[in-house]
């Protein structure tokens, strides 16, 4: 028989009241050794807890149970809320360890149930993690939609629509005599997989959107040794956080803040200024601030009065970030030593003065970065694919579309495979089908209590 299992499901301690939660078929038993009489199913009823053995009272709690199969898992779930003390709290999860058929819950334990027991599917699982991660107001609605379903709802549909197509082609084959038919059902089968395949292709050129907001827009501070950039961070970040001095080449590591601009995550990254003939601390550091740029989403280039630009050679932008065309801003520092000259060198990049001492510039940069974050993630409305894994498994489904779609001059029995595997890609994204060796993975990412 399935164990039952426990863990404290509320955040750290001391809280002011922690909820431990219990799942499985001896759940109902263990809060009747804790406690003398059952609650009402889902209503919550004040008792004392008490030690199975000695009947020592442990906490005052409020207790409710939640019978099987309506409950988060699935299974019969009982929940503790208890004073959030850590002496309480481990009072009652000894006295639970002690009772029959008990163990403490893995992390994500009991969502896994909520999955085994079909309550939720892969997306919906993910979009709950996501839910709890979520830092910022657009990260917090793209996770609710989809542990809301929608993502999966849109990938079933699809995956409806390709048995639907199979089924088509395969009543054909029994009417074999009308193969040649001009018009046979079958035929308009191949025009729904085009109508499809651009509907997937669409879906997974807009897919890095939704990963980005899942993972923060990156934005990295480059430019020559002094600059500005660091003092700019600190600005910026509203707190100290890298050390500033006049001396050139102070900062070899890389130091991240993360901001909520407007609801949309950005992770802002310092770096150590650009120059040749630097010593090996400092060059490691360069070679580190080459490889945040070239992953960048965006780079603002510092510079000073009379500092280098960009398009420099030898001292601007490495050659190995202008590979990777990252949009770069130029950042003219210092504003309040002299007037910026007007640059014409490079008239697509955006140019904003800012002087960090008379704290002059800094609203209007802010404001471009929040608009550039909201023209990246766009108006946030539809259901996007939000990771890798989902991205891997749609690419798959329309490799498969793209064959079933081209494979003309073969049978149609070997086109019916081509969308077989087309179906099989989405239900690996839903969970439906094949995702064992998936699962670890995924499940690893929850806490211990949910
Ligand atoms: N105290 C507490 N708060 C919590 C949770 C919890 O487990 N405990 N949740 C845990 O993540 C979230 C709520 N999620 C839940 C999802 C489904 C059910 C549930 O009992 N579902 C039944 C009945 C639905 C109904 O009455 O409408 C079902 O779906 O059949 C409970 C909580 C957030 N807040
Ligand atoms: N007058 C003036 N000085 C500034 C301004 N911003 C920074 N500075 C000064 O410029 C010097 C270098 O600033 P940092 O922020 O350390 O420059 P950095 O680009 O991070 O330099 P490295 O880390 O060495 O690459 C410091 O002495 C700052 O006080 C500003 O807006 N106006
Ligand atoms: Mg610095």
């Amino acid at each position: 028989m399935q164990d039952t299992i426990f863990a404290l499901s509320s955040g750290a301690l001391p809280s002011g009241v922690a909820v431990i939660r219990l799942s499985g078929p001896a759940a109902f038993d263990a809060l009747g050794s804790l406690c003398s009489s059952m609650p009402q199913p889902r209503q919550a009823a004040l008792r004392v807890l008490r030690d199975p053995q000695t009947q020592e009272p442990l906490d005052q709690a409020l207790v409710l149970t939640f019978p099987g199969p309506a409950s988060f898992t699935g299974e019969d779930v009982v929940e503790l809320q208890c004073h959030g003390g850590r002496a309480v709290v481990a009072a009652v999860l000894k006295a639970l360890a002690d009772l029959p058929r008990m163990r403490p819950a893995e992390p994500g334990e009991f969502t896994r149930r909520a999955f085994e027991k079909g309550r939720l599917d892969l997306t919906e699982v993910e979009g709950l993690a996501d839910l709890i991660a979520a830092e910022t107001e657009a990260q917090r609605r793209q996770a609710f939609r989809q542990m809301d379903g929608a993502l999966g709802r849109l990938y079933e549909g699809w995956r409806k629509r390709l048995v639907h197509m199979r089924a088509m082609i395969e009543a054909d084959f029994d009417f074999a005599d009308e193969e040649d038919v001009p018009g046979s059902v079958a035929e308009t089968v191949w025009g729904e997989a085009a109508v499809l395949k651009s509907e997937v292709a669409d879906h997974l050129n807009r897919s890095r959107s939704g990963e980005r907001l899942r993972d923060g827009l990156l934005v990295v501070l480059m430019g020559a040794p002094n600059a500005g950039k660091s003092s700019l961070l600190n600005a910026i970040a509203g707190r100290d956080v890298a050390i500033v001095t006049e001396e050139a080449g102070t900062t070899r590591d890389i130091i991240e803040v993360h901001l909520d601009l407007g609801g949309y995550p950005v992770t802002l990254a310092d770096t150590a200024g650009l120059r040749s003939g630097a010593g090996r601390v400092e060059q490691e550091g360069i070679r580190r601030a080459t490889e945040k740029g070239r992953a960048a989403d965006l780079i603002l280039w510092a510079v000073e009065p009379g500092g280098p630009l960009p398009e420099d050679e030898g001292h601007g932008l490495p050659e190995a970030i202008r590979t990777e065309s990252v949009p770069v801003w130029i950042v003219s520092t210092k504003a309040d030593l002299e007037t910026p000259a007007k640059r014409d060198s490079s008239g697509t990049m955006q140019e904003f003065p800012v002087s960090v001492t008379h704290g002059t510039g800094l609203d209007d940069l802010f404001r471009a970065l929040g608009r550039f974050a909201s023209d990246t993630f766009g108006s946030g409305e539809a259901a996007l694919a939000t990771r890798e894994r989902h991205r891997h498994y749609l690419t798959d489904c329309l490799d498969a579309l793209q064959d079933a779609v081209s494979r003309d001059h073969l049978p149609a029995e070997l086109r019916a495979e081509d969308l077989r595997r087309a179906a099989d890609a989405l239900g690996r994204i839903t969970g439906r089908i094949d995702v064992e060796d998936l699962l670890d993975v995924i499940f690893r990412e929850f806490c211990i209590g949910k």
